[in-house]
């Protein structure tokens, strides 16, 4: 998609086509809106990452507690988003046997009691080995490093979203 197509686009049908960059967060596409006209690709993902890392603790924290757990109740239960299911199950989180399913269920709740918002990953650049690994070593952090760590995930979840929808749309144009 031309980004003077994105550019051109009315306040609905902009979070329409970016509404889920972050999970559950049209607010934040809602937000960056007001900055058009965008140079390119880099420049929504640039207002999209300031923005996000301008909120409040509690704003990020907020963030966090939108995202569905890896290999939790959502999948279970088939309720992901579009993009999540996508996400988790390239993550190889819908075939994780009884043993690991346990493992990541029970490192996840030690997580949220530990810090109060979910283990958050960017699914799509790390195999399953990583993600456990990843969530066991980040347990011992403390809780403002954490939020940050977490909220550059965000960050890297929403520019892969953002560039799925901008590049494959030039693919269905071409
Ligand atoms: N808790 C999470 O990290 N969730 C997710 N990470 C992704 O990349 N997709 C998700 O649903």
């Amino acid at each position: 998609m031309e980004i003077n197509a994105v550019n051109a686009l009315t306040y609905e049908d902009f979070v329409k086509l970016f509404g889920n960059v972050v999970e559950k967060c049209p607010l934040i596409p809602a937000a960056i809106w007001s900055y058009r006209p965008f140079k390119d690709l880099a420049d929504i993902e640039a207002h999209m990452r300031e923005f996000i890392h301008g909120l409040p603790d509690s704003g990020k924290e907020g963030v966090l507690r939108c995202h569905p757990d890896l290999a939790g109740r959502d999948l279970q239960s088939g309720t992901l988003t579009r993009e999540s299911q996508e996400e988790q199950s390239r993550a190889g989180m819908t075939t994780l046997d009884s043993a690991e399913s346990l493992h990541m269920s029970s490192l996840n709740t030690e997580y949220k009691e530990r810090f109060g918002f979910p283990f958050v990953i960017c699914a799509r650049l790390n195999s399953k080995a990583d993600i456990v690994r990843q969530l066991s070593e980040r347990l011992n952090n403390d809780r403002a490093t954490e939020r940050e760590r977490a909220i550059e995930e965000v960050t890297k979840i929403c520019s892969l979203r953002l560039r799925n929808i901008v590049l494959s749309d030039i693919q269905t144009k071409l």
